[in-house]
């Protein structure tokens, strides 16, 4: 996958472009629409459809207190991105100085210097520029006086007009299905298997645990039905998942997402990285007053996921 982390690192030789820009937090249906319609450019003149985006998010430079949670990382949103048909995606290293190009400032060196845009697709809503101060008309007469063509296109993939916004709403609110809907695929979170207390394994119910932090994106605390993904071998297994503090025991300080991969006790993920992967929720999290009535609804959980990964 080609991701370039700077205006530098953009190969020299790269002919006439065809270009998105966007933050793409989720590359969700809205973005997806996006690139499909720049890969269908693309195609018709034979560009290179390159993805823009930024990294850090700007907000996160700008106004850390007012900072969203992050869906995906930019590993993960630049292989969504190529997914979705870009042939190569540019992470523009956000920081201040960047923050005070203008509009045309910006689309100079992004679009005309180091990328030879042909044509430029974003979402309607596009700003850019110091304090956001350029929007899609003013790419557009930027680009007739520069070679480039810009295109707007709405963000709705349907009924719902598509946003990074709500499916952190949908995710706060506990709605994994609601997220999945919006994304084209279940919400996931991605992360390095770490050790626990060791007690999953005594209960019959390993669990692969991946810590969290309070940056991205994590579904409240309960009980899920999903997939983990190993990253290393791309195996994908049916899993049951918890996300909270293990109240039944003396409860760990740190909320904890874990998968208990279904029928297996054989797995080693100690150190690998995953993607936890939540298709539905099946209940909140509980104290039991004892392990063997824990160790009965977890049984119940299992029977629920296979029911709704459609295993039996
Ligand atoms: C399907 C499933 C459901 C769970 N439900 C609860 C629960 O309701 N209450 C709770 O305290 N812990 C729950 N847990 C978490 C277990 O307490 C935890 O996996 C166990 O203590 C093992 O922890 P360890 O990985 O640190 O060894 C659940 C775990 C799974 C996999
Ligand atoms: N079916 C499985 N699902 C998840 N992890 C498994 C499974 N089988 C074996 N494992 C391994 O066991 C570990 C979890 O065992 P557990 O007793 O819960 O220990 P810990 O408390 O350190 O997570 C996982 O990290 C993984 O390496």
């Amino acid at each position: 996958m080609q991701l370039w982390r700077s205006l530098d690192d953009v190969p020299a030789e790269l002919g006439r472009t065809a270009v998105v820009i966007g933050n793409f937090d989720g590359v969700h249906l809205g973005h997806q629409h996006v690139l499909r319609r720049a890969r269908d450019l693309a195609d018709e003149r034979a560009l290179t459809l390159v993805a823009v985006t930024f990294d850090p998010h700007p907000m996160a430079v700008l106004r850390p207190e007012h900072a969203p949670t992050t869906l995906t990382t930019l590993e993960a949103r630049a292989e969504l991105l190529v997914d979705a048909g870009a042939d190569a995606v540019l992470a523009l290293p956000f920081d201040m100085d960047m923050a005070g190009w203008g509009p045309d400032d910006f689309a100079q060196r992004v679009l005309v210097d180091a990328l030879h845009a042909e044509v430029c697709v974003v979402g309607a809503n596009f700003r850019y520029g110091c304090r956001a101060a350029g929007d899609v008309s003013d790419l557009q007469d930027f680009g007739a006086g520069h070679g480039f063509v810009a295109e707007g296109i709405p963000l709705d993939g349907g009924p719902q007009v598509w946003s990074s916004t709500y499916i952190r709403t949908c995710l706060a609110g506990g709605d994994v299905a609601g997220a999945a809907e919006a994304l084209g695929r279940p919400y996931a979170v991605r992360g390095l298997v770490v050790k626990g207390d060791q007690r999953g394994r005594e209960l019959g119910f390993p669990t692969a645990n991946v810590p969290t932090s309070g940056l991205t994106a994590v579904p409240p605390d309960g009980v899920y039905a999903g997939w983990l993904t190993r990253r290393d071998t791309g195996e994908t297994f049916p899993a049951a998942i918890s996300v909270g503090t293990n109240p039944t025991f003396d409860g760990v300080t740190v909320r904890r997402v874990e998968a208990y991969v279904l029928d297996r006790t054989d797995l080693e993920l100690y150190g690998v990285e995953v993607d936890v992967a939540f298709v539905d929720r099946l209940r909140g999290m509980e104290a039991f007053d004892s392990i063997e009535s824990l160790v009965e609804q977890m049984h119940a959980d299992v029977d629920r996921t296979r029911e709704v990964l459609g295993l039996r």
